[in-house]
């Protein structure tokens, strides 16, 4: 599709990275943004200009995995957001039952070309220096499970509501997969949690009920299941009432060494993932990974 390619060439990349974290003021002229409601496949999107508040619907079945194509077109969604004066918030939310994102997409790392799995780190990069950079305010209404890069898109957010269903679990699982969360992975979640519960939490992989991760502060607030986004909206009209310059440069000051720690490194991290995920004993990890998730299915 034209964005993807226009998203992945060289000529835009740059344009949108200087856009991170100060978009408002650097605005590319790549995307004008779009100020009516849009729709696409994976990601509807719904702004609403009286309110300033976009909602952001996470529309993949079956889990909402966050595929190269899928993080491309939340890239360009939060770049247009990111780019219009009026828009000052944004809920993510998911349209699938049960699920909120089910993380990085397996099989965008396994069995593919090393150019495949650096084009598919850089997208990842991209989506969380964009979110964790954002100068909206950015809640996530969690209404389902959200392990691995599901968990890290929430931890991007300022603020996090979870759905009080027992079934449900967040967190950073990797090493379960026999995988590494990276060094931003990482430090998003020791800034959220803290270091202790964040060295416990990733050496096992752990993933939280509700209740739990409310406990270490994983998410802000439990609410029941049909309320998560009514909760949200409310929510977010408070974090609104904040002067506008004065929250974005708190924002900047508490997120932005971790943001420049990538954003100085992002070749080498690329570099680092792809050698890491192409290793025969990786790849061995992850399709024992896929084996038990369709074993518990069956
Ligand atoms: C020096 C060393 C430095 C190293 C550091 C360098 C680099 C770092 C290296 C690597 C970092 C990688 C970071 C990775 C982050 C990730 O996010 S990995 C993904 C982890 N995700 C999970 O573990 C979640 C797995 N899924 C589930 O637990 C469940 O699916 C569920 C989300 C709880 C939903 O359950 P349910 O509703 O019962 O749905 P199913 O399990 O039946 O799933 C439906 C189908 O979807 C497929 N699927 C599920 N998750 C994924 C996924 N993440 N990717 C792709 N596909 C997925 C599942 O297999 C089912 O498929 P079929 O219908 O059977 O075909």
């Amino acid at each position: 599709m034209a964005w993807r390619a226009a998203l992945r060439s060289k000529a835009v990349i740059p344009a949108l990275l200087s856009c991170s974290s100060h978009g408002r003021l650097c605005a590319s002229p790549t995307f004008i943004t779009q100020r009516n409601n849009s729709t696409s496949p994976k990601i509807k999107v719904d702004y609403d200009q009286t309110t300033g508040v976009a909602v952001m619907h996470m529309q993949s079945p079956p889990v909402n995995s966050l595929s190269l194509d899928f993080l491309t077109e939340l890239c360009i969604s939060l770049e247009k957001l990111e780019m219009d004066k009026g828009c000052r918030g944004l809920i993510i939310t998911s349209n699938q039952p049960k699920v909120f994102s089910a993380g990085l997409d397996i099989l965008e790392m396994y069995g593919k070309s090393p150019e495949h799995c650096g084009e598919f780190w850089k997208v990842v990069q991209e989506m969380w220096l964009k979110l964790y950079g954002s100068n909206m305010v950015t809640i996530a209404a969690i209404n389902g499970s959200s392990p691995a890069g599901g968990c890290l898109l929430s931890l991007t957010c300022d603020y996090r509501i979870m759905a009080d269903n027992p079934l449900y679990s967040i967190g950073l699982n990797e090493t379960q997969l026999g995988i590494v969360a990276p060094f931003w992975f990482k430090e998003t979640m020791v800034n959220t949690v803290g270091h202790r519960n964040t060295e416990v939490a990733l050496q096992l992989g752990l993933l939280y009920k509700p209740a739990e991760a409310l406990k270490i502060g994983l998410v802000d607030q439990l609410v029941p299941e049909d309320q998560v986004f009514s909760v949200a909206t409310q929510t977010m009209t408070k974090w609104l009432t904040i002067p506008e310059h004065a929250r974005q440069i708190t924002k900047s000051m508490m997120r932005n060494p971790t943001i420049d720690k990538l954003r100085t490194n992002r070749e080498a991290d690329i570099q680092n993932f792809v050698s890491f995920i192409t290793k025969e004993s990786i790849q061995k990890s992850l399709r024992m990974y896929m084996e038990m998730l369709k074993q518990r299915k069956a």
